[in-house]
């Protein structure tokens, strides 16, 4: 099959790798001529725009955007909408929103897929995990592809109609919040508690038949083996929490509660203002609150 990738980064750059690995022929197209380069030289066909990415591609197009959510894609598809028709396919692998992919799927003349993504670089070798909304022949006609940059057949599914494999990945995001929060606690309870833990072995030891062996524990194992039992200079600090949010508003909006998710999501936004300055004001109204109902001694700075 043929294929035009937009986006070369660190997941574009294994979605080209995969394909080109399958015997699929690329077009490749990144604003960073770089990210281009890298992949011309594994094989795939350079373009320097996105008019030239869409002149390069037959008349059934098929075009994978895997540039960052938001603004890029509604950039990439204004500019390849005059170059697309009911028969070409996009796919939108990135971390996008699930109402704006309805929304690009309504609005674009192509058949629109948004594409869940899971797995990372390490998807380079495996695999990803690909859930998939959008229509059914546009799904069916990607088959070759998804399964070249799924783990294989099984690697991949059609969730439902547009919108639907975005929401799936939105609400696997909050799982893996949560998960890691999961996992922190525990250790961070064994860090501190009250025998001197090699929490690497602990680890090693987990994952080697435990009911709670992953592929996050494995992580786990390898940052306690790279940073040390204590995680060395680690900061307190944990970044992201877009798609956390997502699936929390949706959770509301839908009265589902999942209070594990919620807390995942508040302990990051915690993260964020420990250190020098004064701290969450919320939280000091709660330590001040507390006085006011139970009399329990307020903390001072
Ligand atoms: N990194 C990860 O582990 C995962 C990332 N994702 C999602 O995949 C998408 C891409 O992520 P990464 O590859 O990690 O990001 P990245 O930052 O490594 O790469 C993004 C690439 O897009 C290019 N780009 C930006 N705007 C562009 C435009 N208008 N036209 C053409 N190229 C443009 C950048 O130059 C860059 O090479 C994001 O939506 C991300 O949330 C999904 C699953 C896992
Ligand atoms: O989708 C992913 C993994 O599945 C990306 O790594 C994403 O960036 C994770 O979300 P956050 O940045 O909020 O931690």
């Amino acid at each position: 099959m043929e294929l035009g990738i937009v986006g070369l980064g660190r997941m574009g750059q294994i979605v080209a790798d995969r394909c080109l690995d399958a015997g699929h022929d690329v077009v490749a197209y990144d604003v960073d001529s770089d990210a281009v380069e890298e992949v011309t030289a594994a094989g795939a066909r350079p373009a320097e725009t996105l008019d030239e990415l869409a002149g390069e591609l037959g008349a059934e197009k098929r075009i994978w955007l895997m540039v960052p959510a938001g603004e890029p894609v509604d950039m990439a598809l204004e500019d390849l909408s005059e170059h697309l028709d009911g028969e070409d396919i996009v796919i939108d692998g990135g971390n996008s929103h699930f109402e704006d992919s309805v929304r690009r799927a309504e609005s674009t003349e192509a058949g629109y897929l948004d594409c869940g993504t899971s797995g990372g670089p390490a998807g380079a070798e495996l695999g990803f995990s690909l859930m998939i909304g959008g229509p059914e022949w546009a799904y069916e006609e990607c088959t070759p592809v998804f399964d070249a940059v799924a783990t294989g057949p099984d690697g991949h599914d059609r969730m439902g109609p547009s919108g639907s494999g975005h929401y799936v990945k939105m609400v696997h995001n909050g799982v893996e919040y949560a998960l890691m929060q999961a996992y922190g606690e525990g250790f961070e309870l064994l860090h501190n508690g009250r025998y001197d833990l090699d929490l690497e072995a602990v680890a090693r030891t987990w994952n080697n038949g435990a009911v709670i062996r992953s592929w996050l524990l494995e992580l786990c194992e390898e940052a306690f083996r790279e940073e040390g039992g204590d995680l060395g200079d680690v900061a307190d600090h944990v970044a992201g929490g877009s798609t956390g949010t997502w699936t929390v508003q949706e959770s509301l909006e839908q009265e589902v509660p999942l209070p594990l998710i919620y807390q995942a999501l508040a302990e990051r936004f915690a993260s964020r203002s420990t250190g020098d300055g004064p701290g969450r004001f919320s939280r000091r109204l709660a330590n001040r609150l507390r006085y006011g109902f139970g009399r329990h001694e307020i903390e001072r700075m």
